[in-house]
């Protein structure tokens, strides 16, 4: 399978070097500071300035005010921003024209009810992330390890470029693959030892399960 694939919550040179080496196409940084992947900006810049050309570095961001941006873009180099908190129609069209980098929305599904939100962003966002949506009550609104019922999406047509996130490990990514039809596919938790924790053994056979498949 030639899917392209984001491990994020990248916070040591070895996870970086691990995503790297087995053919990531995109590492994600955390800038949120209740997850336990929070990466300061100081070792955001150091991790993004050895990313090979070629590997796009993603800034994930909850609810962030144009001045958290505009400090983080001045000093990290991030070639996208993802969305991943509450952020509506308006504030992605925003933030898109401001800061002229791709925006890569995340949409929360459980129901049925969640599907029309993907269009909506869709047609404001340069790519969608359809994520589990968070339990009521979650410190996180992502990064919870949580997959949903992958046929809500499957044989649905699209309006931009999307990425399959929640709960996917090495052990079930290709069969979300297959039932989605993800081109691109993120992952956070299923390949970490411990919450925050990244394991380079789970990135590559992470990415080695998908190339094999
Ligand atoms: O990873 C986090 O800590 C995080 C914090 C706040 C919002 C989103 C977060 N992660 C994103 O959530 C999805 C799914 O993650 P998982 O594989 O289920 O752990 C993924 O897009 C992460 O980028």
């Amino acid at each position: 399978m030639d899917t392209r694939v984001k491990i994020c919550g990248i916070n040591t040179p070895q996870a970086a070097e691990a995503a790297v080496g087995a053919g990531a196409q995109y590492l994600g940084f955390v800038f949120f500071p209740k997850s336990p992947r929070n990466v300061t900006i100081n070792l955001a810049r150091d991790l993004a300035l050895d990313v090979p050309v070629g590997v796009a570095k993603v800034a994930l961001v909850v609810n962030a005010s144009d001045a958290d941006l505009d400090r983080l873009l001045g000093e990290v180099p991030i070639d996208i921003l993802q969305l991943h908190g509450g952020e509506d129609l308006e504030r992605v069209k925003a933030i898109r024209a401001r800061y002229g980098l791709p925006v890569m929305k995340a949409v929360g599904v459980s129901t049925p009810q969640d599907i029309q939100a993907l269009d909506a962003y869709g047609l404001v966002s340069d790519q969608v992330l359809v994520d589990a949506k968070a339990p009521k009550g979650a410190v996180l609104p992502g990064g919870n390890g949580l997959a949903f019922d992958w046929r809500l999406i499957s044989k649905r047509g699209w309006n931009a470029p999307w990425m399959l996130a929640g709960g996917l490990t090495p052990y079930n990514v290709v069969q979300a693959i297959q039932l989605t039809g993800a081109k691109q596919v993120d992952v956070s938790s299923g390949v970490e030892s411990a919450p925050g924790v990244k394991d380079p053994a789970k990135i590559r056979a992470f990415i080695e399960t998908i190339r094999a498949a």
